[in-house]
């Protein structure tokens, strides 16, 4: 039974497809109320209120995912979960339209002062004069990050007659173009707009974005807007010009600090604010929920997901041409990292024929989840894979080449070790699945599968009766058998797969025959 924890408050209806699946258990409750099962969940479900952090994560040893139901991952710590081989998915464009609309309804109660106004005549004061406001019709919108928010933002905004202006270093000109906006610098931005909207990420870039040196830059009586994420704009440099009069008027859905408790900016009678509403509207929340819910159960049932943070996103349809090359990417790992037992320095892959065209990201990585898996005592995967390998000191590249040589497709690998070099080429044929047609340096064509025998030799008459025989003392059967060699009277090699584990003494009376050089099982 596979378990899923949703730590924060989710839509019943989003989560439907979890709860109607009998194979799964979803146990609705905060993180403090199953500390003691935290190590027994496949699967977690957050808003922005769990912190999903390191310590969160090594307590739950069985978690495969986290699904974030929003945008926002900055309460997840991604290079933890990465490190831990936990993916991370969010649901990317669920909540836009409401937080668009909660921007724009920001916008308009903050030109036209209507919450003061609403506070005042609620006191029983009718005092029409204190809250005279202004239109938005002709007024210079700056959008700071023009993403999905953002980008509905601008729509609604020349709806109301608005002149809109982007700032975003990661638009293309096409894009732009497209939506009939002007892109200017963040200086050109800053200088012309009379209202301000911040639509990116909080990141290291990001944060403070709007600090005393870009305000210094603002029209005196500026309207700033943030319904992404407190911080974005410096909380103490907004204190400072609102205190002198520079900036007219601030709405703010977020918060350095979730909830503010006391903060000096609530004392500002033009601040005004919400409790991180943006995504909270029943059509939000169900489509996250339905997002999130719909990816996990993917996820759970091996399928690709697309909408992760820590791994390349796969389409159905490219996920289904890859799957062949994946597995057996998987199988050369795990062959190699058996055969090279010794440090390694680099792994080089060379994709020919057609799998050249294909998206190779994941394939890669699962080459390299193969080939550490039994190096490392931590979980392994796609995920975390490449950061491991870098974190070991081993280098991975990736090569292509058109031609496949004498095959439609294969996947050459090269080893470097610090004594020897290894290369095994694998190709997958379809209805005959896959096979390793070069070995070592001998041409040969066996299936990377089960419990294999490798034997290099001496090409000599009776070297196969010899092995034969052992084997057959020790009640271990042969299923099939390859072999190999590189010239007449030169080294040769055999590839069994046997019908049950070899015993290391069994390696070792193989060992003792002469003329052989080695002997390595290989289990797949
Ligand atoms: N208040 C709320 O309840 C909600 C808040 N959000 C927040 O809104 C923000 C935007 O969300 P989306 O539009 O969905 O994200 P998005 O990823 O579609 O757009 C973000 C944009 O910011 C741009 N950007 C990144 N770094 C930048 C920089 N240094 N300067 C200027 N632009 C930069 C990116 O190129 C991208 O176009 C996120 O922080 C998200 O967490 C999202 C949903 C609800
Ligand atoms: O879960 C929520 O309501 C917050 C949404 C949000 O901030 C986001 O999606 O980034």
């Amino acid at each position: 039974m596979v378990r899923i924890l949703v730590a924060d408050a989710m839509s019943e209806e989003g989560l439907a497809p979890l709860l109607a699946d009998p194979t799964i258990e979803v146990v609705q409750k905060k993180v403090v109320d199953v500390e003691d099962e935290l190590d027994q969940f496949d699967a977690l479900l957050v808003r922005s209120a769990t912190k999903v952090t390191e310590q969160l994560l090594q307590k739950m040893k069985n978690l495969k995912i986290v699904g974030r139901a929003g945008v926002g991952v900055d309460n997840i710590d991604v290079d933890a979960a990465t490190r831990y081989g936990v993916v991370v998915i969010n649901a990317p464009n669920g909540n836009t339209i409401s937080t668009a609309e909660h921007t724009f309804a920001m916008m308009a109660s903050l030109v036209r002062r209507i919450p003061q106004a609403h506070i005042s005549v609620k006191s029983r004061e009718w005092n029409r004069s204190a809250f005279v406001g202004v239109e938005l019709f002709g007024k210079h919108l700056g959008i700071i990050g023009f993403g999905r928010i953002g980008s509905e933002v601008a729509k609604r905004a020349r709806a109301f007659g608005m002149h809109v202006h982007v700032y975003d270093p990661f638009l293309t000109k096409a894009r732009a173009e497209k939506i009939g906006v002007d892109v200017c610098t963040l200086d050109e931005l800053l200088a012309q707009a009379d209202i301000i909207t911040v639509h990116t990420p909080l990141t290291k870039e990001t944060k403070g974005l709007l600090g005393p040196k870009n305000l210094a830059k603002t029209k005196k009586g500026v309207y700033l807007i943030n319904c992404a994420r407190g911080g974005i704009i410096d909380e103490q440099a907004l204190i400072s010009f609102l205190e002198n009069g520079h900036v007219a008027g601030v709405a703010l859905d977020v918060f350095e600090q979730e909830p503010p408790g006391d903060h000096p900016l609530l004392s500002f009678d033009n601040v005004i604010v919400t409790p991180h509403l943006g995504a909270s509207t029943v059509e939000a929340q169900v489509n996250v929920a339905t997002q999130v819910a719909q990816e996990v159960l993917t996820f759970l049932q091996g399928k690709p997901v697309t909408s992760s943070i820590n791994l390349p996103t796969l389409s159905k349809d490219v996920y289904e041409k890859i799957q062949a090359f994946y597995t057996l990417a998987r199988k050369m790992g795990i062959v190699a990292s058996q055969y090279m037992s010794e440090p390694v320095q680099e792994i080089a892959i060379t994709y020919s024929g057609s799998v050249a065209d294909l998206e190779t990201t994941f394939i890669t990585r699962s080459l390299l989840a193969g080939f550490l898996k039994p190096r490392v005592a931590s979980t392994v995967n796609e995920v975390n894979a490449a950061m491991i390998a870098k974190e070991r000191g081993i280098a991975f590249s990736e090569k292509f080449s058109a031609n496949g040589n004498d095959y439609n497709n294969s996947i050459t690998l090269t080893v470097y070790g610090e004594n020897k070099t290894f290369t095994m080429k694998g190709t997958h044929i379809a209805h005959y699945g896959d096979r390793i047609v070069h070995f070592n340096g001998f041409a040969i064509d066996f299936a990377p599968e089960g419990h294999l025998l490798y034997i290099q030799h001496h090409d000599k008459p009776g070297m196969i009766g010899k092995v034969g025989n052992i084997l057959g003392d020790h009640q271990v059967n042969i299923a099939t058998m390859q072999v190999g060699r590189q010239e007449v009277g030169g080294k040769a090699i055999m590839m069994l797969s046997l019908d049950k584990p070899l015993d290391d003494t069994l390696v070792e009376t193989l060992e003792q025959i002469s003329d052989i050089d080695v002997v390595k099982k290989l289990e797949v």
